[in-house]
């Protein structure tokens, strides 16, 4: 069952989502059958598509302040089971995430990471001993242990949606970007979670971790272009016209980076001649991030699920 190519919870309906959303500039435009809301004391920003068939993706994007971590809650807000999945949760703000869940009626069923992160601990452990039966998630190339592993191609359902599993490797050795499927009856534009490959106006560094600036430079233009990509973290790019921080949303599509993003507008040498020389500092986190994200954040749980 773990190996199936498709990770199915719950039955597929052939009921169709048609989203009237219009995206402009990665601006989302509510609509009467769509709407966007904001959430300060969440420090999230979510919105709903809602179809006359009345399928619906619920989604939040939520924050975490200290290493600048956007963690997405996606659900099927109208399958009976509500079946929900995290993507990319931080330990520290695992009890919000979850309170969130509750609050919403959601069923969380899958903790996804889209790699071994080096800034901030997993929060799929932490989740797993507070929510039993949710399987944690990560990519069989980045070498970490995990409930599930998967590779290019696989697909990942939760009630009437799925993520389809790209590989993104380059930032890090095996990452993963999850995009919302590509059916008629899957939400448009397509969602990606890019993790640190992709960046808004950046992507991630490629100094460690079995990192490749070619493999990222050929993994990232892989993605297909009028596809929104939501990251995992927040850069200094991005920063600049945020309103107040953290609650703008902070969304880009594909073809916006390629136009925008001022290491993808580079050729190949280019690229990898700015990523040998971005001098970044070694991460505060990394010595202690590493070794717990390799095991999925399942390192040291009691004292922390009592904490
Ligand atoms: N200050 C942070 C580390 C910042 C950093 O290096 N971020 C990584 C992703 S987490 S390893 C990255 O790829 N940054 C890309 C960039 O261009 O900044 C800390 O010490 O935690």
């Amino acid at each position: 069952m773990l190996r199936l190519r498709c990770l199915w919870w719950t039955s597929c309906s052939s009921s169709s989502l048609h989203s009237n959303r219009q995206f402009l500039n990665s601006t989302i435009k509510s609509s009467s059958s769509s709407s966007l809301f904001r959430s300060s004391k969440m420090e999230a920003v979510s919105y709903s598509t809602q179809s006359s068939s009345s399928k619906k993706l619920l989604f939040r994007q939520l924050f975490e302040k200290e290493s600048s971590t956007y963690t997405y809650l996606l659900a099927d807000a109208s399958h009976p089971d509500k079946p929900a999945l995290l993507v990319d949760p931080v330990d520290k703000t695992v009890d919000r995430d979850l309170s969130l869940i509750k609050d919403l009626g959601l069923k969380l069923i899958y903790a996804i990471n889209t790699h071994v992160h080096a800034d901030h601990v997993t929060g799929s452990g932490l989740i797993k001993t507070k929510v039993p039966g949710v399987k944690s998630i990560i990519s069989k190339a980045s070498k970490a242990s995990a409930d599930l592993h998967v590779e290019a191609g696989d697909k990942i359902q939760f009630g009437d949606f799925y993520l389809e599993v790209r590989a993104t490797p380059g930032h890090t050795l095996g990452c993963v970007t999850y995009i919302t499927g590509d059916d008629a009856d899957q939400p448009q534009p397509r969602m990606a979670f890019t993790g640190d490959a992709l960046l808004i106006r950046g992507c991630g560094r490629t100094d460690f971790q079995g990192g490749s600036s070619e493999q990222l430079y050929e993994s990232i233009f892989t993605l297909p272009k009028d596809t929104f990509i939501y990251p995992a973290m927040i850069t200094k790019g991005s920063r600049k016209w945020m309103l107040k921080e953290p609650f703008d949303c902070q969304v880009s599509t594909v073809g916006e980076e390629m136009l925008y993003n001022p290491r993808l507008t580079k050729d190949e040498e280019t690229f990898k001649s700015i990523m040998e020389n971005l001098k970044l500092s070694y991460p505060k986190m990394i010595d202690v991030a590493v070794p717990a994200n390799m095991v999925c954040g399942l390192q040291d749980l009691e004292s922390k699920a009592a904490a």
